[in-house]
């Protein structure tokens, strides 16, 4: 099955942004497309690293975290607003779970402040008075499994018209509590509330994101060819050993 495919995941900031097991994301990524011979490089960027590299990144991925982890986050990455901008516009990958996916628009009213946000997406998120706290099952047109996770955010996120929402809520709260849905797909950026880590209970919303990111590097990529059951559970294992403490 050996193949010359390699994919760069950038994990932005694991030491601030990382809540309930956001990083088993990136493990999932690493593995599905390693055990499909395909090369997978994780360069982390952390709070310690003077800048980022973005050039060789296919997929970028941000997990959630609390206001104050966002706060110091989002002020590092508005020194590279307009790469990331850029790097959405021109079809990159990009993951974002809650704090991250907050930061991706216009601003994140929390409780206390007003936090400037990427403009990457035409959201913004409105503080809320309780938290929104519950497991969730989604229904997206992209798969025929539900998709499904945990949700755990005081912030409200409204989307704008020119965006899809990553699915409908048939239980749970989603992006504002009473919209009916929850995330937002725009061209290959995924946001979402959902933590689980989100992507090992989501095997097809992985896969999706992966090829996403093999398309747009490789002309002759032809799709992911599906794991085989024994090697679908050896997944789920793995991170269940993992992750899932
Ligand atoms: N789970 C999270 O990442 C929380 C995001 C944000 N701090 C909120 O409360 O809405």
């Amino acid at each position: 099955m050996g193949n010359n495919y390699e994919i760069n995941i950038v994990h932005l900031y694991p030491d601030l942004l990382n809540l309930y097991g956001d990083r088993g994301n990136i493990a999932c990524m690493e593995k599905r497309l390693k055990w499909r011979g395909i090369d997978a490089k994780v360069h982390m960027c952390t709070n310690q690293d003077s800048s980022i590299d973005l050039k060789a990144a296919d997929i970028i991925f941000v997990g959630g975290g609390s206001d104050r982890e966002q706060e110091i986050v989002c002020s590092l990455l508005l020194e590279k607003k307009e790469e990331l901008k850029a790097y959405a516009e021109n079809g990159g990958v990009l993951v974002a779970v809650c704090g991250g996916y907050q930061l991706l628009g216009k601003y994140y009213k929390t409780a206390n402040t007003k936090i400037e946000g990427l403009g990457i997406l035409d959201i913004y998120t409105d503080a809320g008075d309780t938290r929104l706290i519950s497991n969730v099952v989604l229904e997206c047109e992209k798969f025929d499994q539900p998709i499904v996770g945990f949700e755990n955010h005081a912030g409200r996120t409204y989307i704008g018209e020119n965006h899809t929402p990553l699915g409908k809520v048939k239980f749970g709260n989603g992006n504002t509590g009473d919209s009916g849905y929850e995330g937002v797909i725009y061209k290959n950026v995924i946001a979402t509330y959902l933590h689980g880590p989100l992507l090992p209970k989501n095997p097809q919303l992985c896969d999706y994101i992966l090829e996403c990111a093999l398309k747009r590097k490789y002309d002759d990529f032809d799709g992911l060819k599906p794991l085989d059951d024994e090697l679908e559970n050896k997944a789920n294992k793995y991170i269940a050993d993992k992750y899932v403490r």
